[in-house]
């Protein structure tokens, strides 16, 4: 399956959301980045057909996802940024829920549901209420009911906020295992979620697409930019006025900081190898969601 995004724009009255998005979608894992209001829950609904582009379109296989309205949504899977959940619910219960909305028979769906929760690591809990559930055993349901239609394109908004170091790996595998020839498009804050699987990383900025590369890429190209720098902690504003700082360290009288430039900050400056995460300082000019861990 190939989605292409055809000069999207979305406006929420005069605000523009979402500023003449172009990218093509195919099998794999694409890590959608960008800080607080850059545009990414918008795009994603937009993709999900939950909300209408304000111009542009949407293609799936070279058909626009207007004409093709249900047959559409049938290929699609959907991790919204908040699931709001039925709490009373067990996971069963919800994903048997889910199953009849998605027009799935009942006996696929419980086959289905089955195989799902066995892969989501949640067969034990099956029939426990979503209540106790903690927010990695919820966000795991949530890719499982997302998964219920087998889609040919997932789409999970931050599917890893509010899960700690662990139960992220967890997730991560089971993103990699489960992407095979489907589109996988994730949006998150913490690049190390998607350094290791994502194929393409897509930077949006106030509603504009910086860049669709691999990480390989933008490694490269970060090359030569990052650096190393101690210098009298007095003079840490006037590298800050002057350069892009990271994540600074006092040591004494002194600070090291992380810097972005072209051109050495420094007399003593030591190059260092670019970090994936590096992409947050260098695009945003802040630091990743990695450095809360
Ligand atoms: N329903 C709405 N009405 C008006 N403005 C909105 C609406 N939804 C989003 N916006 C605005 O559109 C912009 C993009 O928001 P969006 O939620 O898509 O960003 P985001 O990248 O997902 O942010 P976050 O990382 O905080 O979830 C923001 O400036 C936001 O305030």
């Amino acid at each position: 399956m190939k989605v292409t995004i055809d000069h999207v724009s979305k406006m929420y009255k005069d605000k523009v959301a979402i500023n003449d998005v172009s990218a093509e979608l195919t099998s794999g894992v694409y890590g959608l980045i960008g800080p607080n209001g850059a545009g990414k829950t918008t795009l994603m609904r937009m993709l999900a057909d939950v909300l209408k582009p304000s111009s542009g379109r949407i293609m799936a296989d070279g058909e626009d996802i207007k004409q093709l309205d249900d047959l559409y949504r049938a290929l699609i899977g959907y991790l919204p940024q908040d699931c709001g959940f039925y709490s009373y619910f067990t996971a069963y219960r919800l994903l048997q829920y889910v199953a009849a909305l998605k027009g799935l028979n009942r006996h696929d769906a419980d086959r289905k549901i089955d195989e799902l929760l066995h892969l989501v690591n949640l067969t034990k809990e099956k029939h426990k209420k979503i209540g106790t559930f903690s927010g990695g055993m919820k966000r795991r349901l949530g890719i499982a009911q997302a998964l219920l239609n087998d889609p040919k394109f997932l789409i999970l908004d931050e599917p890893t906020a509010g899960l700690d170091p662990k139960e992220r790996v967890r997730f991560r595998n089971l993103l990699s295992e489960i992407s095979g020839d489907r589109i996988v498009l994730l949006s998150t804050h913490i690049i190390s979620d998607i350094e290791y699987i994502a194929k393409e990383v897509l930077i949006l900025k106030n509603g504009q697409l910086l860049k669709q590369e691999s990480p390989q890429s933008i490694l490269n190209e970060l090359n030569g930019k990052v650096w190393h720098v101690t210098v009298p902690a007095i003079e840490l504003h006037k590298l800050e006025q002057h350069y892009t700082v990271g994540n600074v360290l006092r040591k004494g009288q002194e600070i090291e900081a992380r810097v972005i430039s072209d051109t050495a900050p420094a007399p003593t400056a030591v190059l260092q190898t670019p970090r994936l995460e590096d992409i947050y300082l260098c695009y945003f000019g802040e630091i990743s969601g990695d450095t809360e861990d």
